[in-house]
């Protein structure tokens, strides 16, 4: 009977030396992990330098890097948004990337911005624009992305005319299933969920094989944007944000939804979704749309510089642009079902006969319809 306490002790020792061992494991291992992802540089300005591991980095030292950035002057910039501006840095004449500058620095944020990024940088996909680090320091933060040859989907869409490339439809559909698919892949492959919460043009990058790519995922939630970016509200942007985000100011999966028909619709049209036109006859591209597709007539909407396209394709893709644009989000699909419906465009064309049709001959309906008949009698 006397070994009975004995027996117990062993046991209790055993149990607690093993939880402590593979506590320690996992604390050993994690730091491990950690030092083998990142790799952190003090600056010389008092700023802190954060380079995620990967294949196309790790050739490159935060130093050098570092160096390099803090070099870059207005001669670098390639565009600008609500957050800041964005540069084109090159590291030597193979490699590239896009640094975004914060208008604002670390000292007004909490540890939890850094933490948002590092989840940020964990995320690589395809259609998703790769996070490679980031550089905070008291008066601004550094974003360090890949660079997209190709800019963004907004100015081959809409950009000045010498800066807008014709997009055949070939093209316009490549860039619909990608940037599904990236969205698709922050909604329900990540763990956590990301709610993406301002999809729009200037948003979906195209690399050098014009696949799109997703970016400024997480920025929304990350930082207030600039109070002085008249096209930003709270999170989002006008024309993109879905109706019941003015009710409730809840960003939602389905307002990525919302958000995802308005890019549609601009790939079918060409269009901007307040474009001045629209505004001035007090409606959007949206309502015009849903009037022109619910009396049949998508062929009217089409943008003139598509050249020929399989009309039985394109009102399917039409078609899926109103799911999205659904007023009540519950009857809106998931993104999964969106990138599904898609691609399903693709695999039905090869079953039967599909008309084409050549837009460049309906040229004079199309111009009819932009420039007199938008938000009073359509035809
Ligand atoms: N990774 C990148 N590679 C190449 N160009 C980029 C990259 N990121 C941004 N750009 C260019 O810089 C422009 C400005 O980007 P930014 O994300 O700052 O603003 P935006 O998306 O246009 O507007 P907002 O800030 O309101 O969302 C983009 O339109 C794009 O042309």
């Amino acid at each position: 009977m006397a070994y009975v306490p004995v027996l117990v002790y062993y046991i209790t020792l055993g149990c607690v030396a093993f939880v402590t061992t593979k506590i320690a494991l996992i604390v050993f291992l994690y730091r491990r992990w950690q030092r083998k992802n990142q790799v952190f540089q003090e600056s010389m300005s008092g700023g802190k330098m954060v380079m995620f591991r990967s294949q196309m980095m790790q050739y490159l030292t935060a130093d050098v890097f570092l160096k390099k950035t803090l070099r870059l002057t207005n001669k670098d910039i390639i565009g600008s948004g609500g957050y800041g501006t964005v540069y084109r840095l090159n590291i030597d004449d193979t490699t590239f990337f896009a640094v975004k500058k914060l208008n604002r620095g670390s000292a007004d944020r909490d540890r939890g911005f850094e933490r948002e990024l590092k989840a940020m940088g964990d995320i690589k996909h395809r259609n998703i624009v790769t996070l490679h680090g980031y550089y905070t320091a008291p008066h601004y933060n550094l974003l360090i992305y890949d660079l997209m040859r190709n800019g963004s989907l907004d100015t081959w869409l809409h950009g000045r005319w010498n800066d807008r490339k014709h997009l055949d439809w070939g093209s316009r559909y490549k860039i619909a299933v990608g940037a599904a698919r990236g969205i698709s892949y922050l909604h329900h492959d990540c763990i956590p969920h990301i709610i993406h919460r301002d999809i729009k043009s200037s948003n979906i990058l195209l690399d050098r094989n014009m696949e799109a790519r997703v970016s400024d995922f997480g920025l929304a939630t990350l930082m207030e944007p600039d109070k002085t970016h008249v096209s930003t509200f709270v999170a989002g942007t006008f024309g993109y944000l879905a109706p019941e985000y003015f009710d409730t100011g809840r960003a939602t999966a389905k307002g990525d939804v919302y958000s995802y028909g308005v890019v549609l619709l601009e790939l079918l049209t060409g269009k901007r979704p307040m474009d001045e036109a629209f505004l001035e006859e007090g409606t959007k591209l949206v309502t015009w749309v849903k009037a022109v597709v619910n009396k049949e007539r998508e062929e009217y909407a089409i943008d003139s510089g598509l050249g020929c396209c399989p009309l039985a394709e394109v009102k399917g893709v039409f078609c899926i642009a109103l799911k999205c644009l659904e007023s009540d989000p519950s009857n809106r699909p998931t993104m999964a079902e969106v990138l599904k419906m898609l691609e399903q465009i693709k695999l039905d064309k090869l079953l039967p006969d599909s008309p084409d049709i050549d837009t460049k001959t309906s040229d004079h309906l199309l111009i009819n319809i932009a420039s007199t008949a938008i938000g009073h009698e359509l035809y």
